[in-house]
């Protein structure tokens, strides 16, 4: 088969290879994208907008719940095959639809497997690709424990296509998945037992609204069990047996790996290319250069510190436009990046955390606001609303911020935008925002 050339390979097809395969493309580059399984990537097609669709029904409930008594007479219940029905008319047109896309731009594209040979070319099936530089996109996967009856773990893929709802669910690990999970599961009325082997699950998150958000599921029947690990899952008639190292066991449905991700590398033979990798992905320097100088990577495959978010494996994706095209290629800066965990309550984060900022109390100041009587909270009667707010003393300017309410992910990005420009409630109130709704309290959040 004759060898095809092009100035830039990209692998995987997801959000972060394709924000560089467009952007490459339009600073004129001949640029191929390679993907081994579905157009689009994790985000689309089973992680963040399919779970946000379902998430839609579980807010949706939230909310009336609260304004139970006040004013509202009934909470909704959620049809599952209904609203899988729904989230299946978003998802299966995502493949085809990226790849369409691709075509029309003209993005040359081959679907296969790709593997790097020791000459440096890749092999995908029957092609023969070489290339001036690569860019290695190729994502993280579910991590399966290696405990006994592993081959029965589910994970978070088979979850956000499932056509029926088992009544009783396990979820191994309560990190940003198992919670999101447990949230949908239990909203959807099914019980569910949410285990974590730590006695603090989400570390990247405030301590006390970790607390207050488990507490919260606990209520809402959640049984959610921490320092406890799943030693043993085995078949018992149609449904499992679970058993933990705490001795305790139950029947249950159908248990799913929720215990981290890993990096998708093994297809891709790095060792015969010289490009290191750590259990935590692959090695890069602040250019995203891979220990091989014409080997970039990005996205949720890279072994970096920050959190594994599309937005950030977007923002990976035009940084290398950016520095595969020009001579001046400084070390990538990622602005202030917001994590949220999706929910009927809904946990935040941003910027400077609460534990930094208590261990540097001369550098800043930490309010912690109880907002539930606050007008925005009280007219939705929302039980939970938090926020914890960190300001530099000497600007006075919001440097961090963590929440928990049924409002965050919208507070959160008004914060993100008050953060990037510098402002404490002094330029705040230079502002008019209307009134009454959230951004009208951000003036009082110093
Ligand atoms: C359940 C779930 C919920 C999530 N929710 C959110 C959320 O709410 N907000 C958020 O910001 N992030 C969320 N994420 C994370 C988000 O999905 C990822 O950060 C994002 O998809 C990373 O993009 P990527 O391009 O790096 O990798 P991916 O989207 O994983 O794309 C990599 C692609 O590479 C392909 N590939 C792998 N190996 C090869 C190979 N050898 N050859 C060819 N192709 C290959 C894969 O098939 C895949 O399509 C969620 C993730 C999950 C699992
Ligand atoms: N809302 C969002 O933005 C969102 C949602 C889902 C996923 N994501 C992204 O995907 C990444 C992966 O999420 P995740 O939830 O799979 O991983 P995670 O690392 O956030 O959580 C997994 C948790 O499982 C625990 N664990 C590990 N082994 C275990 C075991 N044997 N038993 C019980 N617990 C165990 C880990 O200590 C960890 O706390 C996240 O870090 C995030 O970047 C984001």
């Amino acid at each position: 088969m004759q060898m095809q050339e092009f100035d830039i390979v990209v692998i995987g097809g997801g959000p972060g290879g394709l924000a560089a395969a467009y952007g490459l493309h339009a600073q004129g580059l001949s640029v191929a994208v390679v993907e081994k399984d579905l157009w689009g990537g994790t985000c689309p097609n089973r992680g963040c907008d399919p779970k946000k669709i379902l998430m839609a029904a579980v807010e949706a409930q939230g909310r009336a719940e609260a304004l139970q008594g006040h004013g509202l007479t009934s909470v909704p219940q959620i049809d599952w095959p209904a609203l899988m029905a729904a989230k299946r008319a978003y998802t299966t047109k995502i493949p085809a639809g990226t790849h369409g896309g691709l075509e029309a731009a003209k993005i040359a594209t081959f679907h296969g497997a790709a593997s790097f040979n020791a000459d440096g070319t890749l092999t995908v099936g029957d092609d023969q690709l070489n290339s001036a530089n690569w860019i290695v996109a190729t994502g993280q996967e579910p991590r399966i424990p290696a405990i006994d009856g592993a081959e029965w773990l589910n994970t978070s893929n088979e979850f956000l296509d499932l056509d029926n709802l088992p009544a009783d669910i396990t979820l191994m690990g309560a990190g940003y998945v198992g919670v999101e999970l447990a949230s949908i599961a239990n909203a959807a009325g099914s019980r569910v037992h949410l285990i974590h082997h730590s006695d603090r699950p989400l570390r990247a998150f405030d301590g006390d609204l970790v607390n207050d958000l488990l507490e919260r599921l606990r209520a809402e029947g959640v049984d959610v069990q921490l320092n406890t690990t799943i030693t043993t899952v085995a078949p018992a008639d149609d449904q499992f047996k679970v058993t933990t190292t705490v001795g305790d066991s139950w029947t249950t449905g159908m248990v799913f790996a929720t215990a981290g991700r890993q990096p998708v590398v093994d297809d891709l033979h790095l060792d015969r290319v010289n490009v290191a990798t750590t259990t935590h992905g692959i090695t890069v320097n602040g250019n995203l250069q891979t220990t091989n100088p014409h080997i970039f990577a990005l996205g949720d495959v890279v072994d970096r510190p920050q959190p594994k978010l599309t937005p950030v494996a977007g923002f990976e994706g035009r940084y290398l436009t950016q520095t595969l095209t020009t001579c001046d290629s400084p070390d990538i800066v990622y602005p202030t990046i917001p994590s949220v965990v999706y929910g009927k309550a809904q946990l935040a984060q941003l910027g400077v955390t609460t534990a930094e900022a208590t261990a540097a109390p001369d550098k800043y100041q930490v309010t912690d606001l109880d907002l539930t009587h606050w007008y925005s909270y009280q007219r939705i009667q929302d039980p939970h609303a938090r926020i914890k707010v960190v300001v530099d003393r000497t600007t006075q300017h919001i440097v961090g911020a963590a929440v928990l309410s049924s409002e965050a992910e919208q507070l959160i990005n008004y914060l993100d935008f008050v953060i990037e420009n510098h402002m404490g409630s002094a330029e705040i109130g230079q502002t008019i925002t209307a009134y009454p709704t959230l951004a009208s309290d951000l003036s009082y959040f110093n």
